[in-house]
């Protein structure tokens, strides 16, 4: 069972590589430069019962997220060094709203611990109004990079997003970064509000690996401004490297 766990849990950093066979299924959509309101109105063409990939752009992005998304995914390309090909560090996680069955092996993982379990972030249906997020990773500098646009259902103080929205947020990111070489859980995650965001903007999060030492990981958080002028939220996170028996119980 242990070693059935682990080679599922390999699935996960299989979809690493995914993310370029799935942008060629499901192409970019052109945005439109509607209002912010008519564009969440816009309806998604695909059903939730088939797997779609939600870090790829939809009509509700707008141009702030569209741009971060156009600069990212550019450096996720080939790099080329005079004759030489080389592949690029940096990698677009695909996102699907269960997080392991997409991955090799996922689904029969799902149906053994929930099949009705579904992704917290990845929840809400209509577009633009809840978290419209996409991760990209860069595996040589330990660094992970996500834009948010954070959308009305993540209300907290009027017209501002929820801390726990943006702690969500800061655990994914931070979580992400620290899954890379296998499966940790959060052990502990401080965090310091800077200044509010507002509801429907968008901003970068950056995430680092500060330091590992046997199974714990240090990572700290930035959330900034698109243009990195300023500063919303920061935060440090430990997490501890776990056998996926852990989660089963055992
Ligand atoms: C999956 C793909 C995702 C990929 C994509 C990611 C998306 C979502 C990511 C979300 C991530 C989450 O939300 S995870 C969900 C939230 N987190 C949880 O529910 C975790 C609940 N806690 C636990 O299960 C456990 O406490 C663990 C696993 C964290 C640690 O338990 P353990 O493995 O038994 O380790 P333990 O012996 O207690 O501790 C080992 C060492 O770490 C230290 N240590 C332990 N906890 C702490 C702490 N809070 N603060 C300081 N230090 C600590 C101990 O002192 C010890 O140090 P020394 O004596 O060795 O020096």
């Amino acid at each position: 069972m242990a070693r059935s766990l682990d080679r599922l849990y390999k699935g996960f950093r299989n979809l690493v590589s995914l993310s370029a066979m799935w942008s060629m299924k499901h192409p970019i959509y052109s945005v439109s430069s509607r209002s912010p309101s008519v564009r969440s109105m816009a309806v998604l063409p695909f059903s939730f019962s088939k797997p779609w990939d939600f870090s790829l752009p939809n009509p509700s992005w707008g141009p702030e997220m569209m741009q971060l998304y156009e600069h990212y995914n550019s450096m996720c390309e080939v790099e080329t060094e005079g004759e030489e090909k080389q592949e690029s560090s940096w990698k677009r996680l695909p996102g699907y709203n269960r997080l392991l069955k997409y991955a090799t092996g996922g689904v029969y993982l799902s149906k053994m611990i929930q099949s009705k379990a579904r992704l917290f972030t990845r929840n809400i249906r209509e577009p633009g109004a809840g978290f419209e997020y996409v991760l990209f990773v860069n595996i040589k500098e330990q660094k992970c990079v996500c834009i948010l646009q954070a959308g009305h259902l993540l209300e907290g103080p009027p017209g501002h997003v929820h801390g726990g929205a943006i702690a969500t947020m800061i655990d994914t990111v931070t979580g992400c970064l620290a899954s890379l070489s296998g499966a940790a859980m959060t052990a502990n995650l401080n965090i310091n509000y800077r200044s509010p965001i507002p509801l429907g903007s968008t901003v970068v999060m950056e995430s680092f690996l500060d330091k590992k030492e046997g199974r714990k990981m240090f990572v700290s958080c930035k959330v900034t401004s698109p243009d990195g002028t300023k500063l919303h939220t920061e935060a440090t996170a430990l997490f501890l490297s776990i056998n996926l028996n852990h989660l089963m119980g055992r």
